[in-house]
């Protein structure tokens, strides 16, 4: 589903590359923590899989296709593939709860019906029934990652990308976020998740890809967080 070969990239003006002769392989279905000191790559390597930054050398590929040479029309094809989940929700503060998921699927076109239908289903998997018609600032932050993994899942992508989804939440809220994101991952979408959260990370065992300096320095499966920061 994610392939890196041989994925070098530097930003432009440094002389220190991001990521450094990356291969990682995600196949469909699998949950993958991405971990590493601040600075390792991690954001970089999301970024890359978006295609928001490009290699200077090797191959992405994401969903079958090297997005490198993928058109830049075919760009917001692939992102549709891709839900994307922050660390601060990023929610629209001036719409509701059910807006707020509802837009991510105005903005690519898809008729009332369908968006009337998958909305309040999409807000109940993820434990929101009743509170579509509440304001952002109305509720609490778990429940405002809540949201924005609905938003992120409404359309039902491949792929799943959480940047450090616990990273504004206390330990308890935290497990509930990751008790979705594993609900999510079961239905067979492929979540990788960048995160710094050791607690996490030793309690869900899934496959761990550490970043060091731009290199994957470990790839396990059932894997712990492991290195002290
Ligand atoms: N826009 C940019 N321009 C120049 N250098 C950058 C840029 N973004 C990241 N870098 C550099 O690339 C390297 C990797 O950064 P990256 O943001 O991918 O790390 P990270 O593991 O996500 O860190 P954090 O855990 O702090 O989010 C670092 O040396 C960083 O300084």
């Amino acid at each position: 589903m994610i392939r890196f070969e041989n994925v070098s990239t530097t930003y432009p003006g440094q002389n220190r590359a991001a990521l450094g002769n990356v291969n990682v392989d995600i196949e469909k279905g699998e949950f993958v923590f991405l971990v590493g000191a601040s600075g390792s790559g991690k954001s970089t390597f999301l970024r890359l899989v978006l295609r928001e930054a490009r290699p200077n050398h090797g191959r992405v590929y994401v969903a079958g296709k090297e997005i490198n040479r993928m058109a830049s029309w075919k760009v917001p094809a692939l992102r549709r593939k891709i839900g994307t989940v922050f660390q601060d929700f990023r929610l629209l503060p001036n719409k509701t709860v059910a807006e707020n998921v509802a837009f991510a699927l105005q903005v690519i076109g898809k008729p009332k019906s369908h968006i009337n239908l998958v909305v309040p289903e999409t807000l109940e998997l993820v434990g929101l029934e009743g509170k579509g018609d509440r304001m952002p600032d109305e509720i609490s932050g778990g429940e405002q990652q809540r949201v924005a993994i609905a938003r992120a899942f409404v359309n039902r992508p491949q792929i799943l990308i959480a940047d450090e989804p616990t990273g504004n939440l206390d330990p308890e809220t935290s497990v509930g976020i990751m008790k979705l994101l594993d609900r999510i991952n079961r239905t067979g979408t492929t979540v990788l998740m960048a995160t710094h959260d050791a607690g996490i990370v030793d309690q869900m065992r899934k496959r761990v890809i550490e970043l060091s300096d731009g290199t994957v320095v470990r790839d396990q499966s059932r894997g712990v967080y492991g290195f002290q920061h």
